[in-house]
């Protein structure tokens, strides 16, 4: 489907995966939910740049405009909706950017997993000779080997977001957008999902990953809070969460009425009592490695 962009503006790059410039998303006609509001702001971006193997967690409350300016990005945003402003992507062709979507079964379209991932290489226009070896390779990393000619339909809800995956995976895009990809997984599946993807960004793919998890961030990552949207936070991790009071209650996670994950509430208390914290702890193992020293 193509949206509806009547004054935007969509350029090629070749620097940054995404760049949006005074960007505003709104709704041609107002929703049920947002009659009597004229006009419907989806989303205002005045500006976010992307930059090349960059790690982006996407979070904010729901109907904050995460799955909106994923699909802006990915060109999905659907009819109805009408976009002001620049937005340039910096990959040649549409194959660079792949999009694990929220619901997966509109992203399926071969009967089995097997036969999904083939068709995708079969699109991308990939050698016949390869094909084997990439799709092997994406069904170990998603753990589908025993179900990849199992029919879709008898797939579950997690076993769909894996194939759909594993279609990304073989594809080797430059871009991975996954929009909450491991919500419906187990803790095993959702483990494995991210570990495959931080392999791939190990490896210098640029990953926009929209989660409502914060055990899956990582030191490192860029963290972009979408509040009503609009962008509230783009920053580091340590600056999301490094509240006044010590316990990260006044931060701009306390502010958005998230919880502080306890190992960060541990550091954060520590630091509040003086304690020389290098960096905010974000697991057990790096609070241990900050006060293993003190010994
Ligand atoms: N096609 C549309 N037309 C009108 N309004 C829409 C359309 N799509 C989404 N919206 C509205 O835009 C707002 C942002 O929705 P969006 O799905 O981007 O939020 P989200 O942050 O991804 O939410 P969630 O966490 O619940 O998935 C919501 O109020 C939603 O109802």
């Amino acid at each position: 489907m193509q949206s509806e962009v009547e004054e935007g503006e969509e350029k090629m790059n070749c620097t940054s995966p995404f760049s949006l410039d005074n960007v505003t998303v709104q709704a041609s006609r107002p929703t049920a939910e947002l009659e009597g509001e004229e006009p419907s702001t989806l989303l205002t971006v005045e500006a976010l740049q992307v930059q090349p193997g960059e790690w982006v967690q996407l979070i904010g409350p729901n109907g904050s405009g995460k799955t909106t300016l994923v699909r802006l990005l990915t060109g999905h945003l659907g009819t109805g909706l009408h976009v002001q402003g620049q937005l340039s992507r910096g990959f040649a062709g549409e194959e660079e950017i792949a999009y694990v979507m929220q619901h997966p079964d509109a992203a399926l379209v071969g009967s089995t997993p097997r036969e999904d991932i083939l068709m995708g290489l079969e699109l991308r226009g990939l050698p016949a000779a390869r094909m084997p070896q990439l799709l092997e390779l994406a069904l170990a990393s998603t753990g589908l080997e025993a179900l990849a000619d199992r029919p879709i339909e008898q797939l579950s809800g997690g076993q769909k977001q894996l194939t759909a995956l594993a279609g990304c995976i073989a594809g080797g895009a430059q871009v991975l957008v996954l929009d909450e990809a491991t919500s419906m997984l187990d803790a095993e599946s959702a483990r494995l999902v991210l570990y495959t993807v931080r392999e791939l960004h190990g490896a210098g793919t640029a990953v926009v990953w929209v989660t409502h998890r914060q055990e899956e961030w990582a030191r490192g990552d860029r963290l972009i809070a979408l509040q009503k949207g609009r962008i509230a936070f783009d920053g580091a991790i340590d600056d999301f969460y490094g509240g006044t009071d010590g316990c990260g209650a006044q931060s701009v996670c306390g502010a958005m009425g998230l919880p502080v994950p306890e190992i960060v509430q541990v550091g954060l208390h520590l630091r509040a009592r003086g304690y020389p914290l290098q960096v905010l702890p974000l697991t057990a193992l790096e609070l241990a490695e900050e006060v293993g020293p003190w010994r």
